[in-house]
């Protein structure tokens, strides 16, 4: 199976984002650096990589779940505020005792400025020595602190760390992975040597990135004005053989299943119910980082791993908001830390190959990680980017491509027996570099346009007072500058024009401002209305007392919902005792008549209720001031709901219920009226639940009774 790699150049291979010819390096080199290659060549574009390969089955399947067909997609014509390369560092070890102890063993690992060296020599014949020229953003040689190149953690935090965090303090969602083989340094850069201890996390000189990033996000936070309020939330996973373990669950939840990836069509992939800890000062969030970190060390020797073959992702959500005069502004960012697994299982070295046949310890997130980032690089217009093959690639979609700025810390040891291992672990790095993120301030569509519009202003302002500046310059010097009467008018008239446009863009903005202020309150107050509505409601419905005396009104809910239906409840109706009377009446309010020898049956749907009139009795009609009252005052049956009646049917019924029961409305004065609709309104609701269920949970008897 071929790995999405591309093959070992013959000569040099530099990073491909910018095309460069080889420049002869200086003599008077350092130690660290080796003599320029005889014949220099323009740099190579990075080849293709093979057909990219099917990612080998895992042995334990993810829970990936497909996003919503819905999902809104980001429409090409969405703004970014910032698009940019992915920032890739190397940071090179010092070699270590074992590496040392090898025969024949050799630093190969040369740096010139952001040029990195390795020299390798196959047969162990100097004369057939090959230099790999790559180049990157930021080289770190952490070899040997006594020379003038060596870098400390201080100097990579300050160096792609710091950036990241200005970025998130801006409302940018930032990312930072390591990557490299087994031991070649991606732990301690990112958490520092011991990362189970305080006084090793805390350490001037051993303290990783990400503790260092933290206690300047706190150092930041603490130097905020008084109109300016942070709040921070972190949370700690590891994504171990393609599952997903909260490193910062609770013990009882740390036994429960994985933890599944969804996806939102705002912010991206996000892992389900994963703890997230809010934290208040650093000592909370290092206490939280330590946990996890145990967590993960734990988990590791349960399992009879070493941490190497997990990836552990630690995020920091921060939320700005800014107190302005008029309004308040608020920005997220969310800061991805992100310690990958060792990739020396994906060489091409070392039986890999056999590995992956054999389909067990491979990790399936790394691969995938190698294919996204050959695709992204590659620029192609409608190119398939399998983020989703993997749970790491998918988490991390929005920062290889996507709404993040992003860095790469490949980690590699200065070694001659891991020339190969390096070598790959370069090449990603390369191909790294030519990811274009598109990155958006995380801010609502509010706060957008009034910093844009701001911006505008300002510009303008800057515009208005520049021509001001020429025109002042010009007009002191008019006598002696005769000739120039045509600039200086054309100056002037260009100050108008800009003055015009200021004039014109600051109303823009104060207009928009007011529009999208009122808005604002027109929602607030739609809303602080709707409130009130059911608090009022509630505070009905907690008064309902369903034991009180409703003879007191000799009502029911039945009459009511009549009085209401009926427009001519209260007119009096022709006192015609005939049955065609009945039957016109009962048709003019929606109820079913059928004649029969010696009765009328009289169903009324809507309520439920049927009854019997005998022939004989239909005289009594006229007994009474209108067919309405005669009747209301017949004897009445509840009906079982028809088993004819469809569902649908049965919704409108109560829909129609329910509005005539709003008609009923009574005045606020009436608490007892009130009592009564209250009562009836609940009964309904009762009502409507019990069919409902009843109609879910046995389909084939679709009756309830209806008592009111
Ligand atoms: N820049 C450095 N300076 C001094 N020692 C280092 C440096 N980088 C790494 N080391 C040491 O090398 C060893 C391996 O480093 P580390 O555990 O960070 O590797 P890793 O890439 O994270 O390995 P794994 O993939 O197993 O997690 C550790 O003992 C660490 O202290």
């Amino acid at each position: 199976m071929a790995l999405p790699l591309p093959s070992t150049p013959k000569t040099h291979f530099v990073t491909p984002r910018r095309l460069r010819t080889f420049q002869t390096p200086n003599s008077t080199e350092n130690s660290n650096q080796f003599p320029t290659p005889r014949t220099p060549h323009a740099t190579p574009r990075l080849q293709r990589n093979a057909a990219p390969t099917s990612t080998p089955e895992c042995f334990n399947t993810v829970t990936l779940e497909t996003p919503n067909s819905a999902l809104k997609r980001r429409s090409s014509k969405e703004k970014f505020d910032q698009i940019s390369n992915l920032t890739v560092a190397v940071r090179i070890r010092p070699m270590n005792s074992k590496e040392l102890a090898c025969v024949g063993a050799a630093d190969i690992v040369r740096v010139r400025n952001q040029e990195l060296i390795i020299r390798s020599n196959p047969c162990g014949n100097s004369a057939m020595s090959l230099d790999h020229i790559f180049q990157y953003d930021h080289v770190f040689w952490s070899c040997d602190e006594t020379k003038p190149l060596y870098s400390s953690q201080e100097d990579v935090f300050m160096t792609i760390g710091k950036p990241l965090l200005n970025s998130a303090f801006r409302g940018y969602n930032a990312c930072l992975f390591a990557y490299g083989q087994t031991g070649s340094g991606k732990s301690f850069s990112m958490m520092g040597r011991n990362t189970c201890e305080v006084v090793d996390i805390d350490s001037e000189d051993f303290s990783g990135i990400i503790p260092r990033f933290c206690r300047d996000l706190f150092a930041r936070i603490g130097k905020l004005g008084t109109n300016a309020t942070a709040t921070v939330e972190v949370s700690y996973f590891e994504i171990y053989n393609e599952k997903i373990h909260d490193l910062l669950a609770t013990a009882n939840a740390a036994n429960k299943m994985p933890l599944k990836v969804r996806e939102h069509p705002e912010w991206g992939p996000y892992v389900v119910d994963l703890s997230v800890h809010v934290v208040s000062s650093y000592k909370e969030l290092r206490n939280w980082l330590i946990l996890g970190n145990k967590n993960r060390a734990t988990a590791a020797t349960t399992m009879n791993e070493n941490s190497s073959r997990s990836h552990s992702i630690f995020s920091i959500e921060l939320c700005l908001t800014e107190d302005l005069n008029e309004s308040d502004s608020s920005r997220r960012s969310k800061v991805s830390l992100v310690d990958l697994a060792g990739s020396e299982r994906l060489s091409t070295s070392h039986n890999s190959e056999e590995k992956i046949r054999q389909g067990v310890s491979i990790n399936k997130s790394l691969l995938t990680l190698g294919k996204v980032i050959s695709s992204l690089a590659d620029h192609k217009k409608n190119q398939f980017v399998p983020y989703r093959d993997s749970v790491l690639t998918w988490l991390l979609k929005e920062s290889l491509g996507g709404n993040s700025l992003t860095c790469m810390l490949a980690t590699i040891t200065p070694a001659n027996a891991n020339l190969d291992e390096t070598l790959a672990t370069l090449r990603y790095a390369c191909q790294a570099r030519s990811i274009v993120n598109r990155a958006r301030i995380n801010e609502n569509p509010h706060d957008r346009l009034i910093r844009e519009l701001k911006s505008e202003v300002q510009r303008l302002k800057a515009l208005k007072q520049d021509y001001e500046r020429h025109s002042l310059l010009n007009s002191s010097f008019a006598p002696a500058n005769d000739g120039n009467g045509e600039e200086l008018e054309e100056l002037r008239s260009k100050l108008v024009q800009a003055e015009e446009k200021l004039v014109q863009a600051e109303k823009n903005w104060k207009q928009r401002f007011i529009e999208s202020t009122q808005l604002q309150l027109k929602e607030l107050a739609e809303s602080e209305q709707r409130r009130e509505e059911l608090e009022s409601k509630m505070r009905v419905m907690k008064t309902v007392d369903t034991n009180v005396d409703l003879s007191l009104y000799k009502t029911n809910f039945l009459e009511e919902l009549e009085d209401v239906l009926t427009e001519e409840a209260n007119s009096p109706l022709t006192k015609h005792g005939s049955v065609d009377n009945i039957i016109r009446w009962c048709h003019q309010n929606s109820l079913q008549c059928t004649v029969t020898a010696s009765a009328i049956t009289i169903v009324d749907k809507a309520n439920g209720r049927q009854t019997f009139l005998l022939l004989k009795d239909v005289k009594r009609t006229n007994n009474f001031e209108n067919i309405s009252q005669f009747i209301n005052s017949l004897t009445w049956t509840d009906i079982r709901i028809s088993k004819k009646m469809s569902k649908s049917e049965i919704l409108t019924s109560i829909n129609q219920i329910y509005q005539a029961l709003n008609n009923l409305q009574p005045p606020d004065s009436d608490n007892h009226l009130n009592l009564l609709f209250a009562r009836v309104n609940k009964s309904l609701q009762n009502f409507e639940a019990a069919l409902l269920a009843n109609l879910t949970k046995n389909s084939g008897q679709k009756t309830v009774s209806f008592n009111v």
